[in-house]
């Protein structure tokens, strides 16, 4: 990891982070921080079929998505280290062009990994990339997304050093909603847990959703999802530019996967037709297997990771609340679960949660111009707003990967 300030900084959700960044900001989920740990030696140094060099690129290619500083400076380090050329780091055009090939595909997966489709495969192929190769890349600019997400949203980004907070509206700006949210807001954990247990009970006593109400409540989620974002106020944060040489066009961003009105160009990708356990797992073990098992243990340990506590109170079942944010951010990636009701979200998040959650996952960049908002998962522990950008990282990880092995998958098979 690259050495940052010993400092005590806090992060955007309150978060005090010491110098060792991603290892002190997991110390209290062990269980986890192996699993992540093991993923991460073995795609950067494991025995993949990329030379190391190239890896910590690829990786530095991806956290440039995302201005994260924190991850760009590390692997630079590392690539360094590891022999990589110093000109490269100069630009991405002194690069080779086997490099150069794969920047739109990871502007795609960074930002709309709906539109990486079959052709951006066969024409990588075509070129230098061969299957297992261009399937390693993925997994490492997949990572390094989800983890700048990660990194940021905890506040590791800010007490490197850095980055720069701005006064804004953004975050402050935003506190209407339903008066169901406001009451989520406002009651913080007592209430959560409460809808909790109420949940908990429904979801026991008819665990059958029909494929029409999930249908139905994704598609009205999607639509108040869409109207979750950025206001009026321009953000552009003070680092924007900063790595234009290394991963150019700026300004190519998440856009919401479906607006209201607009038609829908991608299809939404339905978890019956593809899932992790039934087709991203299977067809990665094919691809890459080194890594397939090691990205199974992660997901598997991140979805049921639980302490059964919220805030103060213990012996809770928080799988409702868990659930709720995992699938609100395959939404944001027009990922549909077929078994889930998606109103429950509405209930379980409040619409700041929403908010931040947006921004952390899809354009985490933007929340260098915001102020913390401490008031976010009132009354949660620190612990747990980790566990909350374990989800995150982990669902958005998914997401990325799930489109990304469709498309790989519509070239092998
Ligand atoms: C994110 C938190 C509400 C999770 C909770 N502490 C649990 O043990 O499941």
């Amino acid at each position: 990891m690259a050495a940052t300030t010993p400092l005590v900084a806090m992060g955007h959700l309150g978060l005090a982070c010491g110098g060792d960044g991603v290892g002190h900001m997991l110390a209290e989920h062990p269980l986890y921080l192996e699993c992540f740990s093991r993923l991460q030696y073995e795609l950067l140094s494991g025995d993949g079929p990329l030379p190391l060099h190239l890896r910590r690129y690829i990786a530095i290619m991806a956290a440039c998505r995302h201005e994260c500083t924190y991850l760009v400076e590390e692997q630079k380090a590392a690539f360094l280290e590891v022999g990589g050329p110093e000109e490269w780091l100069e630009g991405l055009e002194y690069a080779p062009k086997k490099l150069r090939d794969l920047h739109s595909t990871n502007l795609l997966l960074a930002h709309r990994p709906w539109m990486f489709d079959h052709q951006h495969v066969q024409k990588l192929l075509k070129s230098s990339w061969s299957a297992s190769e261009l399937t390693h890349a993925i997994c490492i600019m997949a990572q390094f997304h989800a983890l700048s997400s990660f990194i940021i949203g905890t506040g590791i980004e800010a007490a490197s050093g850095d980055a720069t907070t701005h006064p804004s509206l953004y975050v402050q700006g935003c506190t209407s909603g339903s008066p169901s949210s406001q009451e989520l807001s406002e009651g913080g954990v007592d209430i959560l847990v409460e809808r909790m247990r109420t949940l908990s009970v429904a979801h026991s006593d008819f665990s059958c959703v029909s494929e029409e109400r999930t249908r139905m409540s994704f598609e009205k989620l999607k639509k108040q999802t869409a109207n979750i974002s950025t206001p009026d106020v321009e953000c552009v944060p003070d680092s924007q530019g900063r790595y234009e040489h290394l991963s150019p066009d700026r300004d190519y961003m998440y856009t919401d996967f479906s607006k209201r009105g607009e038609k829908t160009a991608v299809p939404t990708l339905k978890s019956q037709d593809c899932s992790w356990e039934d087709h991203g797992f299977s067809l990665l073990s094919e691809l890459y297997s080194q890594v397939a098992d090691l990205l199974d243990d992660k997901f598997k340990t991140a979805y049921s990771l639980t302490y059964f506590t919220c805030g103060h109170e213990t012996h809770i079942d928080t799988f409702p609340f868990r659930r709720g944010v995992w699938n609100y951010l395959h939404c944001l990636y027009g990922i549909r679960h077929d078994d889930y009701d998606y109103s429950q979200i509405n209930q379980l998040l409040e619409r700041n949660l929403k908010l931040f959650l947006k921004t952390v996952a899809c354009y985490p960049e933007k929340l260098s111009c915001t102020e913390p908002n401490l008031s976010l998962m009132k009354g949660f522990q620190q612990s747990e707003k980790v566990h909350v950008m374990i989800l995150v990282l982990e669902a958005r990880l998914q997401a990325e990967l799930l489109h990304a092995l469709r498309s790989l998958g519509h070239c092998f098979m």
